[in-house]
């Protein structure tokens, strides 16, 4: 970390941090209205004023729900990245390619340092953005990046830097579990849900990242790599999103004493770095399981300090404003850390492992209603080393077919996948089924 002196302004007191803002929808908004409304005591804070430039998003004519009139309007991303009126880039578009990327890497190779919000643009390009932060003696800072208005980034960057981390996890998608709560709490159906989240400002541009457990995906790579000293290794993340999962799984799941929750953990073992996210049980009453909305919630392991738990809302315009507003505050004093953590080049490349550690699994099956089907059921996943905890076996539909559900004894992944893929050859096992794994947390 380095802090370099605030440069003075010629008539009265340190000068201005100057902002170009790209980007006015939830959260750019968001910015511009703290900025607006506690000045002063931002100036006292950052020991000078914050003051917006420029700004630039895609349509001038649109409502902004906040008066924008002051600020030099820019057309152009890249113009607004240019400019000499701006010290800082806030990026706020999103995306892994064009608008937002350009003018980071122009603000960058221009000497400005990088305020974003853009999960998706690190997790893909992180390893590379850094090198050329770091050639520009720059940086960028993106504490909004994860868990909306959770610090952890700097937790783990700062607080917990005295760490050998082994493990992180956590719910990191305020839109999943928003879906999986409120669906079960309120009764209403996904498309209902879906639209609240979208009012909420909880969405991204585009909403399949968020049910497909990419955008998760994405926070979790970059917590690894922060976690680990690792280069960010998005594409070795084993991703399954809460698509499959049915308002039937959620009642049932609850009925047995859980709750399901697009869970994501990072950890180093022997074998190499695990990262996977995935829909997972966890118990009603364990601090996961009671994880409501919008809220999210990470879990850090470190040899010295033991499990720290850091839980708040995980999206919406305040919250991540509130994040994108520490970094800015950061740059204002000349507080400037590497990307990552460490210099860009000391980043170990990971050797991504498969999950292996054994785990209780539910699964889902709707059998068909012939004799002996259950036992067929319960020989394969026999023969297959599993072994039954409970089952509960629903009414049968008009068609003569019932839903049944087991849980299982912990057992590995491998045995597992081994089970799915066999079921279906049985003759006995309508549709798909499911399986998910139970956490124990
Ligand atoms: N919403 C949230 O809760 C959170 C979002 N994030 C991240 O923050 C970023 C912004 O998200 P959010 O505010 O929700 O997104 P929005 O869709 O609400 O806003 C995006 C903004 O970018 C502008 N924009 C899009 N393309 C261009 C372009 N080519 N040139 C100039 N401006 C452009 C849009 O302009 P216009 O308004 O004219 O269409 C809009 O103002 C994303 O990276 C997202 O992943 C991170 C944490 C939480
Ligand atoms: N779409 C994201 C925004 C916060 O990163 C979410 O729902 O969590």
């Amino acid at each position: 970390m380095s802090a370099t002196p605030l440069p003075a302004s010629p008539s009265h007191g340190p000068a201005p941090l100057r902002l170009g803002i790209v980007g006015l929808g939830t959260v750019g908004i968001g910015v511009v209205k703290i900025i607006q409304n506690h000045a002063d005591l931002l100036a006292v804070r950052a020991g000078r004023p914050l003051q917006i430039t420029a700004i630039c998003a895609r349509d001038r004519t649109r409502n902004r729900d906040a008066d924008i009139s002051g600020y030099a309007w820019v057309d152009s991303p890249a113009e607004l990245a240019l400019r000499d009126d701006v010290d800082v880039l806030v990026e706020l578009v999103g995306g892994t390619e064009g608008a937002a990327r350009e003018a980071i890497e122009l603000a960058l190779d221009h000497g400005k340092d990088v305020v974003t919000a853009n999960k998706a643009l690190l997790a893909v390009h992180g390893q590379a953005l850094a090198e050329r932060a770091e050639r520009h003696g720059r940086t960028i800072r993106y504490e909004a990046a994860v868990a909306g208005g959770i610090p952890i980034i700097k937790a783990i960057s700062e607080s917990l830097a005295g760490n050998r981390i082994s493990r992180v996890m956590g719910v990191m998608n305020g839109t999943c579990n928003y879906i999986l709560t409120r669906m079960q709490s309120a009764g209403l159906p996904y498309e209902t849900v879906f639209e609240e989240a979208r009012q909420l400002g909880y969405l991204e541009a585009d909403p399949t990242l968020d049910v497909g457990g990419i955008d998760a995906s994405h926070k979790l790579a970059i917590l690894a790599s922060l976690a680990f000293g690792t280069r960010v290794a998005f594409d070795a993340v084993e991703i399954e999103g809460i698509e499959r999962i049915s308002i039937d799984d959620i009642n049932r799941a609850a009925d047995m004493g859980y709750r399901i929750k697009l869970l994501g953990v990072a950890q180093i073992t022997a074998r190499g770095l695990e990262q996977r996210m995935s829909p997972c049980l966890v118990p009603s009453d364990s601090p996961l399981g009671q994880l409501e909305g919008g809220t999210n919630m990470v879990v850090v392991e470190g040899d010295s300090v033991g499990q720290i738990v850091l839980r708040g809302a995980g999206a919406g315009e305040g919250p991540t404003a509130s994040a994108v507003m520490s970094d800015v505050i950061e740059l204002a004093r000349g507080v400037r850390m590497p990307v990552f953590g460490q210099p860009a080049a000391g980043l170990a490349a990971p050797q991504p492992a498969r999950t292996a550690i054994p785990a209780a699994y539910y699964l889902r099956l709707t059998l068909a209603d012939k004799p002996g089907a259950l036992a067929k059921i319960a020989t394969l996943l026999g023969d297959a080393g599993i072994s039954i905890d409970r089952m509960r076996q629903y009414g049968h539909t008009v068609g003569g077919s019932a839903p049944v559900l087991i849980v299982t004894h912990k057992t590995t992944p491998e045995a597992i996948h081994h089970a799915m893929e066999l079921l279906p050859r049985t003759g006995v096992v309508e549709g798909d089924p499911i399986e998910l794994r139970i956490e124990e947390v």
